[in-house]
């Protein structure tokens, strides 16, 4: 380990943990009250001392607001470093409006992302010798949602780590991978409220089997958890990865080749096609030739009522999404527990052929994807923060959907499975459009369900199912 003093590389001030800035104290300011800034790693923070402080007292102030310990810590201003902990601010001259230098061991930080699967990132710099229990009090931090650490699970290469592990044992390699959990049981509850049914969802253990089935308990993981990983700074003009939660997770073939030949397109420069239709972003994937779709991309924050739908609807107040009992964003996580929980009749996916669920939801995998060719409206720019978090569903060549014809021509055992799976995922947004039409080799109709965004709602209003043709 290098013992060289060097400065933090340059990362974001809400990277480094500090809620807001110094400048606020909750003493009455006094005389000798300045304001100074204090340099980390590219960013300027604005904080607020007494020229009578003490430098030790200073670096305390740094300590309790982003966790740096005092004495990893070295002051610099002017070339000069502040090394004596008792003298004042005074002493070394430090004035209203100067810039003081935060200098750190380099070798001493790990820095680490948290991306969630709504599409949250935070950044955070933690010492190599803080543990597993810091890291999940600055996730904490973060939102309600995280507040409660008892729910939190950080999980590396398959095996779950203690509050005590250290950061620096757990990160030795600089591939290492954390995942994060979010604890709930699987226990599904439905309680009539007047009209509606309100309906809870609880995960329990993970899926102790390992990765082989994919089953209610992926769709748990899915849904609940959020993943950490180093920070990794992309090289290429774009990314397409599935997002896996649990490291020992194996990808079915199917959704493995789905995502290769995505990406075979992309790097073609075959770029992604934005659907004329629908209330959300939806982008066709080419292939590598660039003359057919291979996958849809729907991105998380293009849903309707997210930040960035390219449709210009409004952004949900209160976080519920178009649909009563949905929440903006969320539909992609939807779209893909549609298509794990649509499982075949012996409810196990296999890994390795390319059998389809019961109803024939496409296969259905959450991805991160960075290309300029989605909706962008801040602009471009070629960083982790462009990320985007979405669906990734197999592309179906179809002959319409059934808005487009009529409903004599559909067999009943297609519809049927359809309402099975309506009933079973408790969708509110079937209609004739979100059900392709497409023909098998036989030249039999086949109905393909798609669009399940709105399925498993929190709550559900029983009279809001809609009629079957
Ligand atoms: N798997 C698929 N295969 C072929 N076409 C698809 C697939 N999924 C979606 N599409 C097409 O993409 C377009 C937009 O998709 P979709 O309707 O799912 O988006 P949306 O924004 O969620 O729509 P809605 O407003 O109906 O909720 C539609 O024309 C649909 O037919």
């Amino acid at each position: 380990m290098s013992m060289a003093c060097v400065a933090l590389s340059p990362v974001l001030e809400e990277s480094l943990n500090f809620p807001g800035n110094f400048t606020h104290r909750p003493e009455k300011l006094s005389n000798d009250s300045i304001l100074i800034f204090l340099s980390v790693g590219g960013s300027v923070i604005p904080m607020r001392v007494m020229e009578s402080d003490s430098i030790a007292s200073v670096k305390l102030r740094i300590q309790s607001y982003n966790g740096f310990f005092v004495k990893k810590q070295k002051l610099v201003f002017e070339g000069r470093e502040l090394a004596r902990s008792n003298s004042r601010v005074r002493d070394y001259g430090l004035a209203d409006g100067n810039v003081l230098h935060l200098v750190l061991r380099l070798s001493d930080l790990q820095a680490i992302t948290v991306t969630t699967v709504c599409g949250k990132v935070f950044e955070f710099h933690v010492e190599r010798g803080r543990n597993v229990g810091y890291v999940k009090q600055q996730i904490a931090k973060k939102g309600r949602e995280f507040v409660d650490l008892k729910n939190q699970e950080l999980i590396c290469d398959g095996e779950e780590l203690e509050d005590q592990r250290l950061i620096t044992d757990i990160c030795k390699r600089n591939e290492a991978v954390i995942h994060l959990l979010v604890r709930k049981s699987a226990k599904v509850r439905a309680k009539p409220v007047q009209k509606d049914f309100e309906v809870s969802i609880e995960a329990t253990e993970l899926n102790e089997k390992g990765a082989d089935v994919v089953g209610e308990h992926q769709f748990e993981t899915l849904f609940m958890g959020y993943q950490i990983r180093e920070r990794k700074l992309l090289q290429n003009d774009l990314l397409l990865e599935p997002l896996i939660v649990e490291s020992n997770f194996k990808l079915p073939l199917m959704i493995k080749r789905l995502i290769s030949s995505t990406v075979d397109g992309l790097e073609r420069g075959n770029e992604p096609i934005p659907s004329s239709e629908g209330s959300g972003g939806a982008y066709f994937m080419q292939d590598s030739s660039g003359q057919k779709y291979i996958s849809v991309f729907k991105p998380m924050d293009e849903e309707p009522m997210s930040v960035n739908n390219p449709r210009g609807l409004p952004i949900s107040v209160d976080g519920e999404g178009l649909k009563k009992g949905t929440r903006a964003g969320e539909g992609a996580l939807r779209e893909v527990a549609a298509y794990i929980l649509d499982h075949p009749r012996d409810a196990t996916y296999s890994l390795h052929d390319e059998e389809r669920g019961f109803a024939g939801v496409p296969p259905t995998v959450m991805v991160r994807c960075l290309h300029k060719g989605f909706n962008h409206p801040n602009g471009y720019k070629h960083d982790l923060e462009n990320v985007k978090i979405g669906s990734l569903q197999m592309f179906v060549e179809n002959v319409g959907s059934c808005e487009e014809m009529g409903p004599r021509a559909f067999p009943v055992d297609e519809v049927h499975k359809i309402s099975v799976l309506d009933i079973r995922l408790a969708n509110t947004d079937r209609h004739a459009g979100n059900i392709l039409v497409s023909k098998d080799e036989g030249g039999q109709i086949k109905l393909v369900p798609i669009d399940h965004g709105y399925c498993l709602p929190y709550s559900v209003c029983p009279f809001s199912f809609p009629l079957y043709p």
